[in-house]
């Protein structure tokens, strides 16, 4: 028999760019052989608490708004709280990603922040794993990790363009390989 490992993936998305992250962070779960599930997290009355409590990994994905999470995201945090008081995510894998419109934007903190939020939890906190990707000579724009990060997958949006343009395919692979690195670990955690 084999084991289903869900991954759901919470996030808030307020002009779309983010949602797009979400659901290539949803791919990359799906090829690795996981069930994901895309939850955005802005309707708090109808927001699936059970899938959340279901899940083997969740996945925290907000925009940097201020150089914090969103406020949607953060009132999602807050409500979380009943949670953390009986410690019901406890033992759960987690990671995260966010997307700005500057290179930097101050995007780590957010990421800081989700990390911190998942530790409160009692969650294990899952980097992304991958190198830094154009940071020589022989480097690009479009390489995986173009952004640089470690705790999580980091991404950039124009903020001139709509979703459907920005961000750009490298930041899209990137959150997909975050994905699949966080249901890989889900199918290993769960053995
Ligand atoms: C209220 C607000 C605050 C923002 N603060 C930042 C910021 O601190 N750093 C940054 O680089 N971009 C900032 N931005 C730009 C957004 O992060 C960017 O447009 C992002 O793509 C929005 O994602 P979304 O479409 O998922 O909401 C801000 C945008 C808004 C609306």
């Amino acid at each position: 028999m084999t084991t289903q490992v869900k991954v759901a993936i919470a996030y808030h998305s307020g002009y779309g760019h983010t949602e797009v992250l979400a659901n290539a962070v949803a791919t990359g779960v799906e090829n690795a052989g996981a069930v994901a599930q895309t939850i955005s997290v802005a309707d708090l009355d109808n927001l699936n608490w059970d899938a959340l409590a279901d899940a083997d990994a969740i996945i925290f994905g907000s925009p940097t708004y201020m150089g914090s999470v969103s406020g949607p995201f953060k009132t999602f945090m807050d409500a979380s709280s009943k949670i953390w008081m009986e410690q019901g995510w406890k033992d759960k894998l987690a990671a995260g990603f966010t997307n700005s419109a500057s290179q930097s934007g101050d995007k780590l903190n957010t990421l800081i922040q989700l990390s911190i939020y998942a530790a409160q939890q009692g969650m294990n906190w899952v980097s992304l794993g991958l190198l830094p990707g154009n940071n020589s000579s022989q480097g690009s724009p479009t390489d995986l990790n173009r952004i640089g990060s470690y705790l999580g997958a980091m991404a950039q949006s124009n903020a001139d363009e709509g979703a459907e343009v920005t961000p750009p395919q490298a930041d899209r692979d990137t959150a997909q390989a975050l994905g699949a690195r966080v249901a890989a670990a889900a199918l290993r955690w769960k053995q």
